[in-house]
């Protein structure tokens, strides 16, 4: 089980200052002591000021390989492709230089793409030097949804597999995520969250005895320090 340090702020523009200079530092460290360093994000609302700080960062971003948690199976410049949001957000300005890799291909499905999607995973440097995680409102984190017939193989921690396809029932689109078994090998893992609600959820989730949400199984399987980020 994780040690979970949160982290709670004033305000959101403050938590986004102090999330992005986190990160920047953990990847600093990484190209110190291994000369590359690798980033997955999140997509959704909540990353896109902290994503317009990180973009601000002095870092060598030309050894710097990103990558997304989860995506929407859309075109990349669909307006709900999360691939759409770090190009337009976070891939910008000095940030140009980093090694994007996104998660959709050409495949008609989550599941015809997968052996392609790890293929172009390959070449980063693994296990993740910083992995950001958001939450949704069901307690699903990356494109782990509790409603999916796929859950209880994707979040399994014996699975071989970097990414697996999702079908959730309760949100739009089939999706791909990383499993559950590659997010808890990241060296540095953070939890970004905002609102008195999505709180709630969190504390809820993380107390809740048997029937655990997908959020909480993160932090039961991951191991050393971790980090929930919040604001109000
Ligand atoms: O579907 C998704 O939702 C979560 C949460 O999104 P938010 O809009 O509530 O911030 C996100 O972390 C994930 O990457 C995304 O695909």
């Amino acid at each position: 089980m994780a040690d979970l340090r949160i982290h709670d702020y004033d305000s959101r523009v403050d938590l986004d200052i102090c999330l992005a200079r986190e990160v920047a530092a953990a990847l600093e460290t990484a190209l110190r002591e291994r000369g590359v360093a690798s980033l997955a994000v999140s997509g959704g609302r909540t990353p896109v000021g902290m994503f317009q700080q990180l973009r601000q960062m002095r870092l060598d971003w030309s050894r710097v390989w990103i990558t997304l948690v989860d995506d929407r199976w859309l075109p990349a410049d669909h307006e709900d492709s999360n691939e759409r949001l770090v190009r337009e957000h976070l891939l910008k300005y000095q940030v140009e230089a980093a090694n994007f890799v996104g998660l959709k291909t050409a495949a008609a499905t989550p599941e015809a793409g997968l052996d392609a999607v790890e293929a172009a995973l390959a070449p980063i440097p693994q296990p993740f030097d910083v992995l950001i995680l958001g939450m949704g409102e069901d307690g699903h984190t990356a494109s782990l949804f509790p409603c999916s017939a796929e859950l209880a193989s994707a979040a399994a921690l014996d699975n071989p597999r970097q990414v697996a396809a999702v079908n959730p029932t309760s949100a739009p689109y089939a999706r791909i995520s990383l499993t559950l078994a590659a997010i808890v090998r990241s060296r540095n893992l953070f939890l970004h969250l905002t609102g008195t609600k999505k709180k709630a959820i969190f504390d809820a989730a993380m107390a809740a005895p048997t029937d655990r949400l997908p959020i909480a199984r993160v932090f039961d399987a991951a191991s050393g320090v971790c980090h929930m980020y919040w604001a109000e």
